[in-house]
C-alpha cells in the first residue's frame, strides 16, 4: 500500500479541493485517504448552529500506549480574491520555478501535508510514534470559527479524549523557515460604539447635536493614551478604529447618529473584563468633554456594544514542548527559532484550555494573497522538522 510519504503529493491533492469556508471541498475527504491507511480511526462530525453554516470536520486517532500528541489544523481557506490576477490558477496545484501554487499553499493545507509525510516516514521506517497522534482539523477557522474547533474539542473530549499536547501547523514563520515558533497569542477584543445625537440643519447646529462631534471626542480617548508599551513576552496592546459609519449622503443635514467599529490586541496586561472597564471608564470620562461641543451642557449620549466571543489572552509554559520543538527546528534549518507570541490569534486560543500548545509551519509572506504559493523545498524542510519533532516528543516521554 502507498504511504502518504511526499509532502508536495499530498499538498496538491488538498489544494486540488476548493475548500473556501463553509466548503469542505472535498478537503476532507482527501485528508482521509491520505490517513486510513497509516492507521488513523477517521471521525467527520458536522457541526451547526442557527444563524451560521453547517461545517463539516475531521478528528483523526492513530492508537498507540504512550502519551498521546495532537496536531491541529484547518483545512478551510479565505477567498481567492480577483483570480485573474493570480500566475496560475489557485485550486490547479501548479508547480512553476520550485513553488507550488494555489490558495492554502501556506495557510495551511501545506503545514497539514508536511506532518502527514512526516507521520508516514516514521511509520514506513519502522519507527513509528511510541504513542497516541490524533490529527483535529477543522473547516472553520477562517470564517465564524464556531461550528470547528470549540465544538471539536469538547466532542472529542466528551468521549474521553486527553491529549498531552498539541502542535498547530499554522505558518508562523516571517521570512525564512526556522524563525518562529509561537508560544501564545495576544486576546482580541472588538466593539461597536454607537453615538446618539439629534438631526438638523448644518447652518443651525444649535438646533440639532451633531453626533459625529461626539464620536470624535470618544475615538480620540481610545486612541490616546497607549494601553502599554509591551510586557517580557507581549507586544503592546493596540486599539485599532477598523470602521467609522454615519451614513449620510447629504451635505447640509447634521445625521442622527454616528458609529464607529473597533478591535483591540491586547497583552497579559489586561484580561477582557479589565480591559472591558478601562474603556468604560475613557468613555464615560470623554463624553463629559466639551472640546467639540462647545456650550452643551449634556454629556455625549453613547452605547458601546462588546462582539460575542473574545479571545482569550495566553502563554504556553510547557518547557518540554517547546524546547523538543526548538531543538528539532534548529538541527534541522540550523536557525534558532524566536519564541514568539506576536500577530493574530488562531485556533490554539481554544486548544490552550485542553493541553500545551505551540504553533509552527511555514512562512507566511503569501498568506490570503493572490499567488499564495510555497517553495517545494521548504515542504520538504518542514516535514523533517516535524519528522524530528515527533520523534524527539514521543523519545522524552
Ligand atoms: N476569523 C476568526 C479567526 C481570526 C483569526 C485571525 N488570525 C490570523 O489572521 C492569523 C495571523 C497570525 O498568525 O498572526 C486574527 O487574528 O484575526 C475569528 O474572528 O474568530
Ligand atoms: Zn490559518
Ligand atoms: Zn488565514
Amino acid at each position: 500500500m502507498k504511504l502518504p510519504v511526499d509532502p508536495a503529493e499530498n499538498l496538491a491533492a488538498l489544494l486540488r479541493c476548493p475548500s473556501v469556508t463553509p466548503a469542505e471541498g472535498g478537503a476532507l475527504a482527501a485528508l482521509q485517504e491520505m490517513l486510513e491507511p497509516l492507521g488513523f480511526t477517521v471521525e467527520r462530525p458536522v457541526f451547526s448552529e442557527s444563524g451560521t453554516p453547517d461545517i463539516e470536520n475531521l478528528y483523526a486517532s492513530r492508537a498507540g500506549e504512550g502519551p498521546h500528541l495532537m496536531f491541529a489544523g484547518h483545512t478551510d481557506v479565505v477567498p481567492v480574491g480577483d483570480e485573474s490576477a493570480w500566475s496560475h490558477p489557485p485550486f490547479a496545484a501548479h508547480i512553476a520555478n520550485g513553488e507550488m501554487y494555489g490558495r492554502g499553499a501556506v495557510d495551511m493545507k501545506g503545514g497539514i501535508a508536511c506532518f502527514i509525510a512526516a507521520l508516514a516516514r516514521s511509520i514506513a521506517d519502522g519507527n513509528a510514534p511510541r504513542g497516541k497522534v490524533s490529527m483535529l482539523i477543522t473547516g472553520d477557522e477562517e470564517g465564524p470559527a464556531i461550528n470547528g474547533t470549540v465544538k471539536l474539542l469538547q466532542w472529542a473530549a466528551a468521549k474521553g479524549e486527553t491529549w498531552d499536547a498539541c502542535i498547530v501547523g499554522e505558518p508562523t514563520n516571517p521570512d525564512r523557515l526556522g524563525d518562529m515558533i509561537k508560544v501564545g497569542r495576544r486576546g482580541s477584543l472588538s466593539a461597536t460604539l454607537t453615538v446618539l445625537g439629534r438631526q438638523g440643519h448644518a447652518a443651525y447646529p444649535h438646533l440639532a447635536d451633531n453626533p459625529v462631534r461626539g464620536l470624535m471626542t470618544l475615538v480620540d480617548a481610545l486612541l490616546s493614551p497607549e494601553f502599554d508599551t509591551g510586557t517580557e513576552r507581549f507586544q503592546s496592546t493596540n486599539l485599532e478604529v477598523t470602521s467609522v459609519d454615519v451614513g449620510n449622503a447629504a451635505t447640509n443635514v447634521i445625521p442622527q447618529r454616528a458609529t464607529a467599529a473597533f478591535n483591540v490586541r491586547f497583552n497579559d496586561n489586561w484580561s477582557v473584563e479589565s480591559l472591558q472597564a478601562e474603556i468604560h471608564n475613557r468613555l464615560d470620562a470623554a463624553s463629559r468633554r466639551r472640546k467639540y461641543r462647545k456650550g452643551r451642557k449634556e454629556p455625549v449620549e453613547f452605547e458601546l456594544v462588546w462582539r460575542d466571543n473574545p479571545s482569550h489572552v495566553f502563554l504556553t509554559h510547557d518547557e518540554k514542548l517547546i524546547g523538543t520543538l526548538a531543538r528539532s527546528v534548529e538541527s534541522v534549518t540550523a536557525n534558532r527559532p524566536a519564541l514568539s507570541t506576536s500577530g493574530g490569534t488562531s485556533d490554539a486560543r481554544f486548544i490552550k484550555d485542553y493541553c500545551p500548545v505551540v504553533e509552527f509551519g511555514l512562512v507566511g509572506q503569501t498568506m490570503h494573497m493572490v499567488d499564495e504559493r510555497v517553495p517545494l523545498a521548504d515542504l520538504e524542510t518542514l516535514t523533517r522538522i516535524y519528522r524530528q519533532f515527533i520523534g524527539n516528543w514521543f523519545g522524552e516521554h
